[in-house]
This record gives structure tokens, sequence and C-alpha cells, in this order.
């Protein structure tokens, strides 16, 4: 492509130098600009990339585009933007061919439930012949038959408009993705035509960030932005039983599209009756007037919130809801979120994603749903995230379980006892519980001591396979761990058996063996 053809992609450039530049790519990291690439200069959150457009130009870069205008002797074709950003996303978009343009796009945002639903969604619609990429924190599809790691929940734009096209050239028509607040706040998302967007719930995560829960609530106030502006057919699925997301309804209920589920009366997607088995969750909806039977095959109340945005976004979009119901019971179990991890064991062990405040809380219930004699819980808070919700973690737990085992969750630069005694302080009765910085004996510990009919429950890591210890990524899965520390207590268990049983045949064989003149019975003697 050349210079100029971007341009009219672009809001307001003023440009200088040739607009017959050809541009091969772009690049928003200096380190890799090359011959060909467009250097595009954002403000981060610990560097300005304006201070390394000098590196951009030495390693060859073809243009810059920038918000700061060029020196006056400066030879490299240069774009003046408003928002850098937002030209990123812009350019990013045309080098691409605008694939959105060629998909169903889907996002969800909000703390908890993104990924399940934006799981779901992926699910209907391929069930639906509908061939759907995705985009979250565990991997991206592609459509192309692989999955590629996740680098970020919501990739940068680049990225981002890069993947859509994969998707398109591999024949998609839809994309499920998770859109996060940084997302919104950093405009990686920018210009994406939304067909409908789902709002699961808001509470306490990511301050460090936002600062407030009012500027975290913004963030995601963006995504109804954008998806009510993209056209005049898009859904708005919000979750009216959500302090939050009525505030939310508020804003967006002029536009006419708002759908509202949830529990609560008056929702437009409504559950009632909802009961749960070990294996997964069946309800009757409530919508358009009828009622409909759903099993779903994930256990949690709070995946019938997730259930609910996935079917409404769907029918939203112009899925059957009838056919979308009969998929919902094959959809995949989505790794890492209450993931039975124990198979023919004496007690149950399940592997969470819950790294919130509430994300506790509802994994804690769930498992007390299901009636454990005792509930063991194995949890911890990452490090250079926010701080505030430690103890409210904590108290999360201990408020479910009989007992916690506290460990550490990706410490990252943080020192891990000092999170450890964050988080211990929310706790009222500390002396109940077990504190072990090290995971794998954490997890060993745990369920060393858990007897018949108890559950384990494993949180904050779910699909992780890391363990984030400054900045050094060391190889970590609580399901690994967990399933080969079973196999282990499983074989010693069966080895102490087979000995307690040769003991009792030794006894018997010595006691009442008549054969066995080498062993005289006790009483012969
Ligand atoms: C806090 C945050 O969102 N940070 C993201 C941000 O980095 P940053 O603002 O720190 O960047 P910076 O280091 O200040 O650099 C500014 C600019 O200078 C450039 N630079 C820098 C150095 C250099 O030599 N040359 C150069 O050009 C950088 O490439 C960048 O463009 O922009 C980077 C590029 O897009 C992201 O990779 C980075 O994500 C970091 C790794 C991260 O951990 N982000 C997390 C918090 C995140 O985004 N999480 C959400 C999910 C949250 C959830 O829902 O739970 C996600 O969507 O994944
Ligand atoms: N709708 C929900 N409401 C509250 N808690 C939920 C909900 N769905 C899932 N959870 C809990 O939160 C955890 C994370 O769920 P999920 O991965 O779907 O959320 P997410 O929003 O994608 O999280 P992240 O932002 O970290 O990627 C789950 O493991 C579960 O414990
Ligand atoms: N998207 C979240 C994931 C947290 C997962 C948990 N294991 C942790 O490291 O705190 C974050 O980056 O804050
Ligand atoms: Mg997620």
């Amino acid at each position: 492509m050349k210079l100029r053809d971007f341009i009219p992609h672009l809001d307001k450039p003023a440009v200088s130098g040739s607009l017959d530049t050809e541009i091969t790519g772009l690049a928003y990291d200096s380190r890799n600009v090359g011959p060909g690439i467009a250097f595009v200069a954002i403000r981060g959150t610990h560097a300005d990339g304006h201070a390394y457009i000098g590196k951009a130009i030495e390693l060859g870069a073809a243009a810059i585009i920038s918000e700061q205008a060029p020196a006056e002797d400066c030879t490299v074709p240069w774009v003046h933007v408003r928002h850098s950003r937002i030209a990123l996303a812009q350019a990013a978009a045309a080098l691409n061919g605008h694939p959105a343009k060629a998909l169903t796009i889907a996002g969800v945002t909000g703390t908890n439930g993104k990924t399940t639903t934006a799981f779901l969604l992926h699910h209907l619609f391929n069930a639906a012949q509908m061939r759907s990429g995705l985009l979250g924190t565990v991997f991206y599809d592609l459509g192309g038959g692989e999955h590629v790691p996740a680098t970020h929940t919501t990739p940068e734009s680049l990225e981002i408009q890069g993947l859509l096209g994969s998707m398109r050239d591999n024949g998609c028509r839809a994309c499920a993705m998770e859109v996060s607040s940084h997302a919104l706040d950093q405009d990686r998302v920018f210009g994406l035509p939304f067909a409908a967007a789902i709002f699961t719930n808001l509470t306490q995560d990511h301050l460090d960030y936002h600062g407030t829960m009012e500027k975290y609530f913004e963030a995601k106030v963006r995504l109804f932005q954008i998806t009510a502006e993209s056209s005049s057919r898009s859904t708005l699925v919000i979750n009216a039983d959500d302090a939050w997301g009525r505030k939310l309804i508020q804003r967006f209920e002029h536009t006419g599209r708002v759908v509202r589920f949830g529990f609560g009366v008056g929702c437009d997607y409504r559950a009632v009756n909802v009961r749960y088995d070990l294996t997964g969750t069946t309800f009757e909806l409530e919508a358009k007037g009828r009622s409909f039977l759903v099993r779903l095959p994930l256990i949690g109340d709070f995946n019938v919130y997730n259930a609910l945005g996935a079917l409404a976004a769907a029918q939203g979009v112009g899925l059957n809801l009838r056919e979308a119901i009969k998929h919902l019971q094959n959809a995949p179990q989505v790794p890492g979120r209450m993931e039975r991890v124990s198979e023919n064991t004496r007690f149950q062990v399940f592997v969470d994603y819950a790294h919130t405040p509430d994300g506790i809380e509802n994994a804690v219930r769930t498992a007390r749903a299901l009636r454990p004699s005792r509930l063991i819980t194995v949890f911890g808070c990452g490090g250079d995230r926010d701080r505030g919700k430690r103890p409210k973690m904590a108290a999360a737990a201990e408020a479910g379980s009989d007992i916690c085992v506290l460990t550490s969750d990706n410490p990252r630069t943080e020192d891990p006892v000092q999170i450890l005694n964050d988080t211990k302080a929310g706790f009222a009765r500390p002396q109940k519980h077990a504190v072990i910085v090290d995971r794998r004996e954490a997890i060993q510990t745990a369920l060393q001591h858990a007897r018949e009919g108890d559950i384990v429950l494993i949180a904050g890591k779910g699909h992780e396979d890391y363990q984030d210890i400054q900045g050094k990524k060391h190889p970590f899965d609580d399901r690994k761990v967990a399933r080969q520390y079973l196999h282990q207590l499983k074989a010693e268990r069966a080895a102490e058996r087979e000995e307690k049983a040769a003991e009792r045949e030794a006894m018997r064989g010595g006691f009442n063996r008549p054969d066995r003149p080498d062993r005289p019975d006790r009483f012969d003697r």
C-alpha cells in the first residue's frame, strides 16, 4: 500500500513527504521497525513512543505517524495526527482490508464472565454453521483449525486487525471477542462495527489502572457507545441484576436497543427454576413471552448469567433461539473455569480462574452448592495488580470455605510474602487457615488433607500454565499439579492397601493355615 492509500482512513492528518512511499507494515514498538514499516508513536503507562521516533528512523522506518509535528529538517514522510492510538487502529484496519466488515462481531465486557460468555457465543455461532473466530484470555481461534496462544485478553488494534484478517481469510463469518477495560481505555477496539455488546457485571478489579470504580465503569461504557454507533440494528445486552448494569441500561435505554438479562422480574431474558448437579445446570428461560428448558454443561449460577448473555446476543445477531438452546447443551468446558480435575477419587477437585472478590465468592458458592463435607479453598492474589482486592478476596474465600490455603498467584515483581500478608489481613480467623508461599506445596497440602466427600477448590490461575515470578514465567499448571499429585496419592494409598492386605494375609496364613507348617497357628503352640 502507498502512504496515500492510508490517508483517507485517518482523521484530518497533516502529511509531509512523498505520498507514494510504499508501506508494507505498521509497528507501534520501535523494536519491530524495519524498511517499509511505518512507526506509530503512542503514549503508554511507562514510556512515550514519541521518544523512540529517532530509533525508528535509524532502523529504516518508511514513515512516522505521530501526535507531534515533524522537525523542520526531517526527511522521512510524516503523518501528524491528533490521536495516534486511533490512527493506529484506522491504519491497521486499512492495511488488512477492513476485515471486520466481513464479520458479525460480538464483544463481551465486564469484570467476570467474559471468557465464558465469549466461549459460549463462539460455540453457538459455529453450531449454527456460521464459522466463528474467538479472541480472548485463553487463546485466539482464527477459524483455521488451530489455536493461537493469547498475548492479551484483547490485544492491541494492530494485532486485532491482523487476527480478524486471518479469520476472514479462513472463511469466518463471525467473531466472539472479549473486550477488556484496558483495551477500551487504550482504543484497541476503535472502529470495530460490533453487532452486539454484552455487559456481564462490574465488581472490584483493576483499580491499579483505572483508579476508581467510576472510571473503570466509564471504560466499559465505551463498548456500548461504539456498538450503539456502529449500526442501527446493533444489540446492547446488559445484566439487569447488576447495579452498574442498571446504570448502563439507563444510559442507553433511549436507543431502544437494550436487551436485559438476569433473574429479576422484567428481564427480557430471564432464568427461573435453576437446578444444579455435578456436571451442569438446568433452568427455564423466559424470553419473548415464551418459556424454554435450557441445559448448560457448566456449573455455577454465574454461568446461568453467561448463558443468558450469550443466548440474548445470539438472537440479537440473528441466530434462532430454539436452535441456540439446543446447541448450548453441547457447549465445551471452558479451560480452567470450574474445571473438574478429579476422577474416581473420594473427594472432588476443581480448578477455577476466580481472581477477584466477586469471582471467589461465586466459585466458593458454586462449590458449596454441591454439598461437600468440607470445602478447602486454595487461592492467592496477583502481584503488580489492584492491592485493594487482596483482603476482600481472603474474606470471600473464608466466608464460604471450611479451610483456606493461602498461597502465591503470579507475584510478578512484588515480594510474595508481602502479598500474603496483605491478603491474610482479610481473614477474620487467620489461625484456621494455612499460608504456604510455594503454590505446589499448597496444592499438595490441601489434597493430602482432603477427606471423603470434601471439595478442594484451587482458584486464581485457571488455564494459566505459568507462575510469573520477577518477570520470569516458570511452567506451572494447577490442573497438572493437582492431577500428578492425585495419581501419586492414589498410588501411595494403593501401596498402603496392598501392604495392609499382605500383612493381613500373613497373619491369616500364620494363624489358620495348616498347609504352612513354617507358620504354625498360635493356638497350636
Ligand atoms: C497497562 C497496559 O495495558 N499496558 C499495555 C501498554 O503498555 P505500556 O502502556 O506500559 O507501554 P509503554 O512501555 O509505556 O510503552 C509505550 C509505547 O512505547 C513503545 N516503545 C517502548 C519501548 C521501546 O524501546 N520502543 C517503543 O517503541 C511501546 O511499544 C509502546 O507502544 O501497551 C502495550 C502495547 O499494546 C501492552 O502490551 C501493555 O500491556 C501489558 C503487557 C499488560 O500487562 N497489560 C494488561 C494489564 C492488560 O492489558 N490486560 C487486559 C486484560 C485485563 C482483564 O480483563 O483482566 C488485556 O486485555 O489483556
Ligand atoms: N458471570 C459471572 N459472574 C461472576 N463471576 C463469574 C462469572 N463468570 C465467571 N465467573 C467467575 O470468574 C472467573 C473468571 O471467569 P471468566 O474467565 O469467564 O471471566 P473474565 O471476565 O474473562 O476474566 P478475565 O478478565 O480475567 O479474563 C471464573 O473462573 C468464575 O469463578
Ligand atoms: N487479567 C487478569 C488475570 C489475573 C489472573 C491471576 N492469576 C493473577 O495473576 O492475578 C490480570 O491480569 O489482572
Ligand atoms: Mg477473560
